[in-house]
């Protein structure tokens, strides 16, 4: 048996078919959309309208009361999350606080970090990628807000699935340290070109890193298209009204 461990190049698409959702005794929500494989998107909208949601749609962690989720054309609706081609970002709480840096990127590889050579390989060459050679012993309460999300990068690196979800990744973080971390995410994509989608309220970030805007309302797609269009205002009125009420914050 190999032990090498495959990158894979290139995304996955994905879609949303009438997929429905509710929180006990909230409003249903109700998804039903396209993305294409290897796009950037961003996904924003007013606090409440189900950004998170769509996203835990797609990772698994929540499954639709009604419709299909489909990635790469495949049908992962009963899927548990560790069984879809996806890795996910938080804005915190991403590591395990007890694991060094190093086992906190190695369990993108296996969760029981049983690790080959190869594995370690890959390990060493993702924590360099992020720039965090030298930190590998650390543990997480011994590093920088941007630090952990970096290594939570690297994970995302050795796991090498073909969807990302950000959820927020950056938005503890200030301006200078989320451009740089947005230029990571930008040149990891360069290079795997895995289909990227990531919930933020930052217009600045959006423009910064994706091509595609999906506009969520109440738990519905507002409007989907081109980042730089919605941005200049020929977008959906519930995104001008939501970037108004939000004092078009950077
Ligand atoms: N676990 C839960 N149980 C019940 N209701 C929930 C739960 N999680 C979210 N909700 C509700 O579902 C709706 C959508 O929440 P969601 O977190 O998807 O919004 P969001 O657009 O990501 O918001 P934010 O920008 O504030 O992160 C909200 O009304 C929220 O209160």
């Amino acid at each position: 048996m190999t032990t090498t461990h495959a990158t894979s190049r290139g995304g996955a698409s994905i879609g949303l078919k009438q997929a429905f959702f509710t929180y006990p005794g909230a409003a249903a929500m109700l998804f039903d959309l396209e993305i294409e494989r290897s796009d950037i998107v961003a996904v924003m909208g007013p606090s409440g309208s189900g950004k998170s949601t769509l996203l835990n749609l797609v990772a698994g962690f929540e499954t639709p009361d009604d419709g299909r989720i489909l990635i790469g054309g495949r049908d992962v609706t009963a899927l548990p999350p560790v069984r879809r081609p996806v890795s996910m970002v938080f804005q915190e709480n991403n590591l395990f606080a007890h694991l060094t840096v190093e086992q906190n990127v190695g369990l993108g590889r296996s969760p029981g970090l049983r690790l080959r050579e190869q594995d370690r390989t890959d390990i060493a060459a993702a924590l360099s990628r992020t720039g965090l050679s030298g930190k590998e012993n650390r543990l997480p309460h011994a590093l920088s807000g941007g630090e952990r999300q970096r290594v939570a990068l690297a994970r995302v690196l050795v796991r090498d699935r073909p969807v990302l979800l950000l959820d927020e990744p950056f938005a503890s973080l200030g301006p200078a340290l989320r451009d740089e971390m947005l230029e990571l995410v930008k040149d990891l994509h360069r290079d795997r070109a895995m289909t990227i989608v990531m919930a933020t309220h930052h217009p600045r970030d959006a423009a910064r890193l994706t091509s595609t805007m999906i506009v969520v309302d109440n738990g519905r797609v507002a409007g989907i298209g081109p980042t730089a269009e919605f941005l200049s205002g020929k977008g959906p009125e519930a995104f001008d009204l939501y970037l108004g009420a939000q004092g078009r914050k950077e």
